[in-house]
């Protein structure tokens, strides 16, 4: 049996075994135990070719409780190593220009690659100079404390940096000794017999030198690519009727992101307790209205919040239309009311969102589970799930988008948005720690009740779906200034104004195949010559400089995402 030794921890090139001869299997199996846990990386910085493979150089969380010399440690991992942190692997290998397919070809498994280019600074969102890189990797001290002399990790365990003369050095110094696990984290080591702990400045890693060897040497990175791939599909296949489209490149979505099926409570976020639930009672009962479900238009408690049937009401009591028509709140009065959803007597014909409903985004509430009526009440829908088969796919300029895979008809049903559901206070807090750099955005704001008419709900007091880690597929969605998607307000819990659902419904017939957009902000349709005026106005804003442009293409484009 292999034994493990100090010096197969070494963190410079020798120590890592990179081939499954049968003697490097028991060498992997060796260090088996020191596996990268995610929690203990902070993020992956360079990478080298090392016998064929590719290594990458991992900077090490900060231990708050250490007294050991170094502040930073650096390691050289194998993609097995990092096994854990792929996405940390992902992120990195995000700053390489995408290689050209036809050369690589666009199987789930690819062939190797090596037509991987790094970035210029600005190509896209995703893409990070190695200034920034470096800045993110150590809070740097001014220039001037810098030292002059850095020596590429490349060198192996004897690189000594010449240091500046001041303190700031000991802060920004990396240990490049061996590493020990001690009580669950990797640190570093100090062996007795080691008179002098060897220390390289780490103050501009990577280096050039390494930065140099890491775009010459972007072939090895093929196989990370193909675990991305492999490990997203495995992700994927746990959701039904959902698929995955690249035509562009070889990249696949951040493997930081798990997909959920129903939201995900964050700390302070309380729902409304269960006992004040409103369902209706008698008369509903299952199954009834000849299997379609519920016909009491006018007495079941769950639509007494739905919108008024004028029509129906005309027929019924004059006067009282008069009133609505007045726009006389008809809250509590015993009206007909309209079913949100028509359904058709042909079953292949999917259910739609009344056109009402449609135009008016009156908020929709459905019958829930303590309601008299059975499961085909004409009041549930969205809670029965997505029915429509979705690709998440590669666009030309805006990322990933979501496409259908069969016609949508106006008013049918796609999905809702779902994710981590996180208070005010600490979505704002997760847009701080993001700085200022252009990240997608992927916080759905719950304000539909704010500051309505009751006044309960205040918009600091409203939750925020956050679908950035976890979510749904409606998270790949774009936005477009003329979208064919619309999100409606759905409710189970007439009386939870924080938490609802947000539904996309087709706003029109899409054909199979087009992309899916709803508008971010939400607005209500607008004259071309109207949009055309704001738009000449906001560009000519400088405020709007560093605002994140829209790329939807459409007549009535607004020019910016969130404006
Ligand atoms: C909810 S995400 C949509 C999915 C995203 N495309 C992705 O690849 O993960 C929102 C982000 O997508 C990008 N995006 C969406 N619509 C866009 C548009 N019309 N123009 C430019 N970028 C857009 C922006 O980066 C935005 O912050």
């Amino acid at each position: 049996m292999q034994v493990k030794t100090e010096a197969a921890l070494k963190f410079s090139a020798d120590a890592i075994p990179s081939k499954t001869t049968s003697t490097s299997l028991r060498a992997d199996r060796a260090r088996a135990t020191h596996y990268c846990n995610p929690l203990h990386v902070a993020q992956v910085v360079c990478h080298r070719q090392k016998d064929g493979n590719a290594e990458f150089l991992v900077r090490w969380q900060k231990r708050k409780t250490s007294t050991i010399p170094p502040k930073s440690v650096v390691s050289w991992h194998t993609l097995e190593e990092l096994s854990a942190c792929l996405h940390l692997v992902q992120e990195y290998c995000s700053t390489f220009e995408a290689p050209d397919l036809s050369k690589v070809g666009n199987q789930p498994s690819l062939p190797a690659i090596t037509s991987l280019k790094r970035k210029k600074p600005g190509d896209d969102s995703a893409s990070r100079d190695f200034t920034a890189i470096n800045k993110a990797f150590l809070q740097l001290p001014s220039p001037s404390s810098r030292s002059a002399s850095i020596s590429s990790l490349d060198d192996g365990a004897n690189t000594l940096a010449r240091a500046p003369a001041d303190d700031s050095w000991l802060s920004i110094s990396v240990y490049n000794g061996l590493l020990k696990r001690r009580e669950g984290w990797i640190t570093a080591y100090r062996p007795k017999r080691q008179v002098k702990v060897t220390q390289i400045n780490a103050v501009n890693l990577p280096t050039h030198e390494m930065l140099d060897h890491a775009a010459l040497h972007t072939a090895p990175l093929a196989a990370a690519i193909r675990l991305f791939r492999d490990k997203f599909m495995k992700k994927l296949q746990a959701v039904p009727n959902l698929f995955l489209e690249n035509h562009h490149d070889t990249t696949t979505p951040s493997l930081n992101f798990r997909f959920i099926s129903s939201y995900v409570l964050g700390t302070d976020v309380e729902p409304m307790d269960p006992d004040f639930q409103s369902r209706c009672t008698l008369p509903c009962k299952p199954n009834m209205g000849a299997n379609r479900g519920c016909e009491y238009t006018h007495l079941c408690i769950c639509l007494d919040q739905a919108a008024v049937d004028g029509e129906r009401l005309r027929t019924k009591d004059l006067a009282m239309f008069a009133r609505f028509k007045a726009g006389d709140s008809m809250d509590g009065e015993v009206v007909p009311r309209r079913f949100p959803y028509s359904i058709s007597s042909n079953p292949a014909t999917p259910p739609t969102l009344q056109a009402f409903y449609r135009e008016q985004r009156y908020p929709i509430y459905e019958c829930n589970l303590e309601c008299s009526c059975g499961p085909r009440c004409k009041s549930r829908l969205v809670q029965k799930g997505r029915k429509v088969p979705l690709t998440i796919f590669k666009t030309d300029e805006r990322g990933w988008g979501v496409k259908c895979e069969e016609d949508l008809i106006r008013g049918e049903f796609i999905d809702v948005y779902l994710g981590e559901v996180i208070t005010n206070a600490e979505a704002e807090r997760r847009e701080d720690a993001a700085g200022s750099a252009q990240k997608a955005s992927y916080l759905y704001s719950l304000d539909k009740f704010a500051g309505d008419d009751f006044g309960d709900v205040k918009p600091e007091d409203c939750y925020i779906v956050d679908g950035e880690h976890m979510g749904n597929v409606t998270r790949f969605m774009n936005h477009s200034c003329e979208p064919n998607c619309r999100q409606y307000t759905v409710s189970y819990q007439k009386h939870d104004k924080k938490i609802y659902d947000l539904a996309f419904f087709a706003y029109e017939d899409i054909p199979k195949g087009v992309e899916l957009t709803f508008d971010y902000m939400d607005r209500d349709e607008q004259e071309e010559d109207d949009v055309a005026a704001q738009r000449a106005k906001a560009e000519a804003d400088p405020e709007n400089e560093s605002k994140p442009k829209c790329g939807c293409g459409a007549t009535k484009c607004r020019g910016y995402l969130w404006i």
